[in-house]
């Protein structure tokens, strides 16, 4: 693999968080690296550090943490960036879609303006060219009538319409990184299946790598090439997803996957 196609390079990257009772260390020696317009998956269970690798990318992090290591996007180290050059990298090269897409908007403002301000703030478009993405884009995500939509506030609409229109969002901007950390698992079936083509699809355009963290292994296994397995804040074991699941090597995975197995088997 040709070095210029390693996406994000994350290198032994540490994260501890400053409490009451001390220091907490919730990311220990992480690395991994996403190739451009590939899945990783990052799977383990509550608290083992996937939302904390996530922060630490985005620069994200509560101001009592703190981060060693290196992260690397497209060869520009992340970490020791100022404030204002992350502000510009998120929403332009990284976008990121949270659990509670309510917490990604501004409550006061129709959708319609913040849209099409997040689009101009990054590329030259006129006001009506970036309506016009906004609707194309909305559309894509099988909201059937997106002139409404941009008329509205974010409480006017449900969860899943806002998670879509986030995704939407993302479609726009055709970042170079997408980071979704539980991006279905607020949702009911209709938009979690609407939530998973719509990555499908970024997938398929091939120009924009996914960061995929999921408690769900169905959409896991849907989406990733690859998948890390973290443990207490360690990963565990990372392989391609085929392999991953078929032939898992570390004990943990074993363990996650037959979790899975026990509920599939109790449905079915
Ligand atoms: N403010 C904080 N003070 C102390 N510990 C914290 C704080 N915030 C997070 N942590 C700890 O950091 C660890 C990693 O948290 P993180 O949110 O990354 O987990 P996660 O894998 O995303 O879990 P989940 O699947 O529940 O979202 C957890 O053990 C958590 O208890
Ligand atoms: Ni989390």
């Amino acid at each position: 693999m040709n070095e210029r196609d390693i996406l994000l390079d994350v290198n032994g990257l540490n994260v501890q968080i400053q409490t009451d009772y001390g220091l907490v260390s919730t990311v220990r020696d992480v690395s991994f690296q996403i190739m451009a317009g590939k899945v990783l998956g990052i799977v383990g269970e509550s608290g083992c550090g996937k939302s904390m690798t996530c922060l630490a990318i985005l620069q994200l992090l509560q101001k009592h943490a703190t981060m060693e290591g290196s992260i690397r996007l497209q060869g520009r180290e992340l970490i020791g960036m100022t404030p204002k050059q992350m502000r510009k990298l998120r929403g332009q090269d990284i976008c990121f879609i949270m659990q509670n897409p309510m917490n990604a908007f501004n409550p006061v403002l129709r959708i319609e303006k913040q849209f099409v301000e997040t689009i101009r703030a990054h590329t030259s478009v006129s006001k009506i060219q970036a309506k016009y993405v906004a609707i194309e884009c909305l559309k894509q995500m099988n909201l059937s009538d997106p002139e409404k939509v941009l008329g509205q506030y974010p409480f006017e609409l449900s969860g899943g319409m806002l998670q879509r229109v986030m995704i939407a969002l993302s479609i726009a901007m055709r970042p170079a990184l997408l980071i979704g950390d539980e991006p279905t698992t607020a949702l009911d079936n209709v938009n979690r299946r609407t939530v998973i083509d719509a990555f499908r699809k970024i997938k398929k355009e091939g120009e924009t790598a996914i960061l995929l963290v999921s408690h769900d292994l169905d959409v896991i296994g849907e989406l990733a090439d690859e998948v890390a397995v973290m443990k207490q804040g360690e990963i565990v074991e990372i392989a391609p997803a085929t392999q991953l699941f078929t032939n898992p090597q570390h004990e943990y995975t074993k363990l996650l996957l037959d979790a899975r197995m026990t509920v599939e088997s109790r449905i079915g």
